[in-house]
């Protein structure tokens, strides 16, 4: 049996708010998921239903082919974005505190290794860097060497070295052959990690497969971009090509980009500063809902 959690048709409603509204997916053991979408998509709250924070209005949850429920707590590590700790108290003392909590657990020098938590063991937990934090939460979520590790925006708020170095951590894990939940609104994050995604938006799902799978099955195109100052207003090109003007560049969307290239040239436009590039998860997220994933 590959699929270790298995969510059918999950629904939730806050009063008139429909949060979530009907989502399927099948996560592989081993594997890393990733659900991504904008602010107020539903990803929080179908992650914390899977977490058995709160409950479904109607749906169903299953891992390892059954009801979630005692195994499932046991086995579960939890990042969450903000989980409160205690304040006062050292970051060692803060391990063994959450340590105490599970009858199997991992021992803690490896995850003081791991987590790369050495230097800090002696630090008050609100002295530490986003990163450091961030690093002590996964540690927490990994006490008790859990099969399946919920990460909830893990990187939000960090600056890119730090979250690179996050994402080495992630990856370290995956190693391991834990299956990873994880949602963020960062496409190049999901794309580095996430073996699958799922694309929600407004409580639903809108396109789901591989990074790479679902770049090449929305986009043969690539990205032609040039500052606007190069590109005359009259330019005529293949009525069919896409073009947007957005903060001082002009992007072309070909399929054919030699052809592109001769109209432009054609039309004396200069290409010195022209620049190719592969269209992104981001592009995607634009295309399938006509909005940009951060606004
Ligand atoms: N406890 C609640 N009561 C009422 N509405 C809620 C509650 N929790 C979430 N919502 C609403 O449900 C919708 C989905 O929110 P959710 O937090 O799941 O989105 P998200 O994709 O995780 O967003 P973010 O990236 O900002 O965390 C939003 O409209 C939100 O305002």
């Amino acid at each position: 049996m590959n699929k270790l959690l298995e969510v059918d048709n999950l629904v939730k409603h806050f009063h008139q708010v429909q949060a979530v509204n009907g989502v399927s997916f099948a996560i592989q053991r081993g594997s890393c998921f990733g659900l991504l979408g904008p602010n107020g998509a539903g990803k929080t709250t179908t992650v914390e239903m899977l977490e058995g924070i709160i409950q479904p209005t109607s749906g169903s949850i299953r891992y390892k082919g059954e009801p979630t429920g005692a195994t499932f707590r046991q086995e579960a590590g939890i990042m969450f974005q903000e989980t409160s700790l205690q304040e006062f108290i050292r970051v060692g003392e803060t391990l063994e505190l959450f340590s105490r909590l599970y009858t199997h657990t991992r021992p803690l020098d490896e995850l003081i290794e791991r987590c790369a938590l050495a230097e800090f063991l002696d630090r008050d937990v609100r002295r530490l860097s986003g990163g450091q934090r961030q690093r002590l939460l996964l540690a927490i979520a990994l006490v008790n060497d859990p099969q399946i590790v919920f990460l909830d925006e893990p990187t939000t708020g960090l600056d890119p070295q730090a979250r690179r170095n996050f994402w080495q951590l992630v990856n370290d894990i995956k190693q391991e052959q834990k299956t990873l939940v994880l949602t963020t609104h960062y496409m190049e994050e999901a794309y580095e990690l996430c073996d699958e995604i799922a694309i929600m938006d407004h409580g639903r799902i809108i396109a789901q497969g591989s990074p790479r799978a679902l770049l090449k099955k929305h986009f043969d195109h690539s990205v032609i971009c040039l500052p606007a100052q190069d590109v005359p207003a009259s330019l005529d090109l293949d009525p069919q090509l896409n073009l947007r003007r957005a903060n001082g560049q002009v992007e072309i969307l070909s399929d054919d980009i030699n052809l592109t290239i001769r109209q432009l040239m054609a039309q004396q436009v200069p290409l010195t500063h022209l620049q190719i590039r592969s269209r992104t998860l981001e592009d995607l997220f634009l295309e399938l809902t006509g909005r940009a994933l951060r606004s």
